[in-house]
């Protein structure tokens, strides 16, 4: 096993009221990364955290800092490298020190020791002057901050986060998850973080794991996930809104072009890693996320180019600093484009701009060859 590998399990399988609710042949994490687990309602995201923080009975192989990690011993050995948060702050009774101190009391850390750690969290998490209140007074952002001190003070190898900003409000969220990305970076701590919340995970996460019916569907890093979805399952649930069916072929220049079905459009897409052509001409499906689809006003961009269009804005939703659109363009898409791109508003009817970047078009593996 590769000296960096924190944590691994192999062949893991959870089975509850006679159905097995997960099943993952295997998976590994390194010293320091942060992944995102992320899948619909009970895709088994909080029984994967559980299984791997040895909380959910399971079947499987794990390896923990090297180890092949078997028997009651070694799994109490593990678990104190571990700590986890959370939806709820789940705080005992006391005080905001009292609750960050309690897993170091029962690590057997020492009175005064045990006080100068806590205080040491409770300042990293800016919740210092909140030391001796009593945890029934917290707001949420606050019960939360305790709850990650608390977890933090154990000094974890693995921290475990499940959906731990469910209930805050979005400035609080917000700042909490800037000075935890800096805190979680400086400490090196390996996080896996089940989330529903795409937009946290660009920001936190290197890595994402989508889950559903509890198995694995893809694994990679944000971006690549984001973009180049594996399946057109994977790409709805990632809210990539325009999916078109089409025909592939290889053009002179080693890109791809794609032709969207009964349409005369023509996309040129950049080549993903490993994707290969098996025939002259192949049926299969092309996607981009709404954000990458660049719409301004009419004729600010030239028409000539590759993969730029002129169309008919079909509807606008207003998003605070953005606009959502639906537009014609021969075909329909959706585009999510900034305010300050449009000097007046625009509205259903104007004609549009728009350019599709190659290197975000994302063709999926063909389904069906000539
Ligand atoms: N005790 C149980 N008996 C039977 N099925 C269970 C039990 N506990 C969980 N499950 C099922 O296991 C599946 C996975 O549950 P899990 O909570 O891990 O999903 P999840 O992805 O975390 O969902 P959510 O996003 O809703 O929190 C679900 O279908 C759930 O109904």
């Amino acid at each position: 096993m590769k000296q960096d590998v924190v944590l691994a399990v192999d062949n893991l399988s959870v089975v509850k009221g006679g159905r097995e609710i997960l099943s993952i042949s295997r998976l590994t994490w390194h010293k320091g990364e942060f992944t995102a687990i992320t899948g619909p309602n009970g895709a088994g995201k909080s029984t994967l955290l559980k299984a791997l923080a040895f909380l959910e009975p399971s079947r499987g192989r794990f390896f923990f800092n090297g180890e092949h990690i078997a028997g009651s011993d070694k799994i109490l050995r593990a678990r104190r490298r571990m700590a986890m948060v959370f939806q709820d702050p789940l705080l005992l009774r006391g005080t905001a020190m009292e609750n960050v101190a309690i897993g170091l009391k029962i690590r057997g850390v020492r009175g005064r020791q045990r006080r100068q750690q806590a205080r040491y969290w409770l300042d990293k998490l800016n919740i210092a002057h909140l030391a001796d209140r009593d945890v029934r007074t917290l707001s949420g952002g606050e019960a939360q901050r305790v709850s990650i001190a608390r977890a933090m003070a154990l000094e974890p190898d693995v921290l475990f986060l499940d959906e731990p900003f469910t209930y805050l409000d979005m400035p609080t969220k917000a700042a909490l998850i800037s000075e935890l990305k800096d805190l979680l970076t400086e400490t090196g701590t390996t996080t896996l973080m089940v989330s529903h919340d795409l937009t946290d995970m660009p920001f936190l996460a290197d890595r994402i794991i989508v889950m559903m019916d509890g198995s694995v569907k893809q694994v990679g890093p944000v971006e690549e996930v984001l973009v180049r979805p594996k399946s057109r399952q994977v790409a709805e649930f990632l809210g990539v809104e325009n999916i078109w069916p089409g025909f592939l072929r290889q053009g002179a220049d080693g890109n791809w072009l794609f032709s969207i079905e009964k349409t005369n459009c023509v996309l040129t897409a950049e080549r993903g890693k490993g994707q290969n052509l098996t025939g002259p001409e192949v049926l299969t499906a092309a996607c981009i996320r709404p954000e990458y689809v660049l719409t301004c006003p009419e004729a600010s961009i030239e028409l000539n180019a590759p993969n730029v269009f002129r169309g008919v804005i079909r509807a606008v939703f207003p998003l605070g600093y953005y606009y959502r659109f639906k537009i014609d363009v021969g075909f329909n898409l959706s585009a999510l484009a900034s305010v300050t791109q449009f000097p007046k508003l625009p509205r259903q009817g104007d004609t549009v701009s728009v350019f599709l970047p190659p290197e975000k078009i994302h063709i999926f593996d063909p389904v069906v060859a000539n």
